[in-house]
């Protein structure tokens, strides 16, 4: 498989704080990379840095099999890009915006119709073309901020956080436009703290935290190697004291190290004897799934005791 991205232990920090300590990736083209990790573990700073937006203090990024460094203008052609904010112009029609960003990425009037009929279609914009992006619902404006980031020769696409503010409808044609560009051959590196995207996508995982690569895989894969099912009991007063083997939030407990052969009666017995329990009123009981959300969760715990 062609690789469209390798970064060799790349680094980068901010006024001597280190962001990114070492980071090692490669990504084939046609993937749908899900780049996760908890608010400032560095996931926009990576796309900054595989964009050439910024430049790594250390470290090698080859884009398309030329080192991004030698070669950033005639790369960047190939990259489209959908920051976390939008960009769009709201006084021009969806197709003044398309063919706006598509004249200024430098695409031919051939390639031009061709790429707009297309992203159109990927982006289901077509019954919205001659509408003006000010009166676009907020989910349709999402969909045309990623759309603008295909006007161009893009390879490698870039969506940070493109369903924010979407509703469930819009999510879902959002999802099935990156699952469409993955079978035009276009790579695409995604990030979202909506884990239902990632297992939608059946996107690659990448965990980024504390500057590092703490684990990568399929969704399968992840799920299975670190997520476990596991309890909430939810309650109708604040819960006064901690409760051994639970965490604490105010209104609810969970169940922390639950293993797949759990025996849920007992500890959920358990848990009701405590008399800390008992004063709280318990109002509902709910069993999670084994899904990339447990996983999730797993990772950040074991990163916080320093286990990986
Ligand atoms: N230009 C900058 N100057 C100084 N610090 C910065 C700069 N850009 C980012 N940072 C810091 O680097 C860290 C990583 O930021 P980044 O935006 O990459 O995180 P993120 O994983 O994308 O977070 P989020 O999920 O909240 O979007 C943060 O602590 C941020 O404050």
């Amino acid at each position: 498989m062609t690789l469209s991205i390798t970064l060799k232990n790349i680094r980068k920090s901010f006024n001597r704080r280190t962001i990114l300590n070492g980071v090692n990736l490669q990504v084939h083209q046609g993937e749908i990379i899900g780049l996760l990790g908890p608010n400032g573990a560095g996931k926009s700073t990576l796309i900054k840095l595989m964009t050439g937006l910024l430049e790594p203090d250390s470290g090698e990024i080859t884009i398309l099999g030329q080192p991004l460094h030698k070669n950033k203008r005639e790369l960047r052609k190939y990259l489209g890009i959908a920051p976390q904010s939008l960009a769009i112009y709201p006084q021009l029609t969806v197709k003044q915006n398309l063919t706006h960003f598509g004249a200024i990425n430098g695409l031919s009037v051939e390639q031009l119709r061709t790429k707009y009929t297309k992203v159109l279609t990927t982006f289901n914009l077509t019954n919205l073309q001659n509408q003006r992006a000010i009166n676009l619902s907020g989910g349709q404006k999402r969909r045309l901020h990623s759309a603008i980031a295909l006007m161009s020769q893009a390879k490698i696409i870039f969506l940070d956080e493109p369903t924010v503010g979407a509703d469930v409808d819009s999510r879902n044609q959002i999802i099935q436009s990156v699952k469409a560009l993955s079978h035009q051959g276009i790579t695409v590196i995604y990030t979202t703290h909506y884990l239902q995207e990632m297992e939608a996508l059946n996107a690659q995982i990448i965990f980024l935290n504390h500057g590092v690569i703490q684990a990568t895989g399929s969704v399968k894969s992840i799920v299975q190697q670190y997520a476990h099912p596991s309890l909430e009991l939810y309650f109708g007063k604040s819960i006064s004291d901690n409760v051994a083997g639970w965490q604490r939030s105010d209104d609810h407990l969970h169940l922390i190290n639950s293993s797949p052969h759990q025996n849920y009666a007992e500890v959920l017995q358990a848990a009701l004897s405590n008399p800390i329990v008992q004063k709280s009123q318990l109002i509902n009981v709910k069993i999670l799934r084994a899904d990339l959300e447990s996983a999730y969760h797993t990772l950040l715990e074991k990163s916080v005791n320093h286990e990986i």
